[in-house]
């Protein structure tokens, strides 16, 4: 099995990568991960979704909108970030912009003068530490060792203990399971009237379907016209799932529903 994730090594992703296969390889983009599963040169993706102090990973709900894609586990992980650096003497903090917002407060507390680098991840940022002594990265701590040492300036620097990002591992459609606890839409009405999310909700409620989140992304059709991502309690073997579904695809008929697949939580410690 091999599975692509957000490169390079050393990233959160990589971490929970390493608990779905043994084979990981990277992409610079969540884009680029799906993408390879969509075309079949990946067995599997995994991407991060979701994140407890900063919330959604909107370039993945968009891959997942725009991709035949299946999802096949959901994994959770505790994310405790460290400053990294050659020495103290830095002007610019460079990482992945769902950690630097997650270290807000921390950064703004002790570093209020330095420059905000946003990279396409916590591991890029750590390379560019590696590269130049002005700039620190965030990111997870063993990356300190791996390939010429960088000092640990400050660890778990993350706003909230509780820190935890949710990642979704894709595969190609034909691999969804309808097992599992949880199950995820995304639902395109390409219409708007009164009533019309009232009657997406009800479609779950009615079938008393406890909904874990909804989240709305513009289509990209036009201003004001949206598609919801929709994760529920209940898994696709069950039949007040098909029911739901199947009302939420009567509702959307001018436009799409897909099911992504249903599967459990799993929490990944590391
Ligand atoms: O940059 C990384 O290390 C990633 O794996 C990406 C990512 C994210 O996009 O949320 C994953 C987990 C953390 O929340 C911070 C960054």
């Amino acid at each position: 099995m091999r599975a692509v994730t957000l490169g390079p090594a050393g990233t959160y992703s990589h971490r929970a990568a390493s608990a779905v296969a043994e084979d990981v390889d990277f992409r610079e983009s969540v884009t680029g991960i799906v993408e390879a599963v969509a075309t079949t040169s990946a067995d599997r993706g995994v991407i991060p979704i979701e994140n407890s102090i900063e919330g959604s990973v909107t370039e993945s709900l968009d891959a997942l909108a725009e991709f035949e894609i299946g999802v096949v586990r959901e994994i959770v992980t505790p994310i405790r970030h460290a400053l990294l650096a050659q020495s103290g003497e830095f002007v610019t903090v460079a990482s992945h912009s769902q950690a630097l917002a997650q270290c807000r407060e921390f950064l703004e507390a002790e570093y209020p003068d330095v420059d905000l680098e946003p990279v396409a991840s916590t591991a890029r940022g750590v390379e560019l530490a590696r590269e130049d002594p002005s700039v620190a990265a965030i990111g997870h701590p063993d990356n300190a060792s791996n390939g010429t040492e960088l000092r640990i300036l400050a660890e778990d620097i993350q706003d909230r203990d509780s820190n935890a990002t949710r990642f979704l591992v894709v595969a190609p459609t034909d691999e969804r399971s309808k097992a599992g606890g949880k199950s995820s839409f995304v639902v395109y009405p390409s219409e708007n009237y009164p009533g019309l999310l009232l009657e997406l909700l009800e479609a779950f409620a009615d079938e008393d379907i406890n909904l874990s989140r909804i989240e709305s992304r513009p289509s990209g059709e036009r201003l004001g016209d949206y598609l919801f991502h929709i994760d529920c309690e209940a898994g696709m073997y069950e039949g007040r799932t098909e029911r739901a579904f199947e009302r939420v695809e009567s509702i959307a008929r001018k436009g799409w529903v897909r099911w992504l697949g249903s599967y459990d939580t799993e929490h990944v410690l590391y």
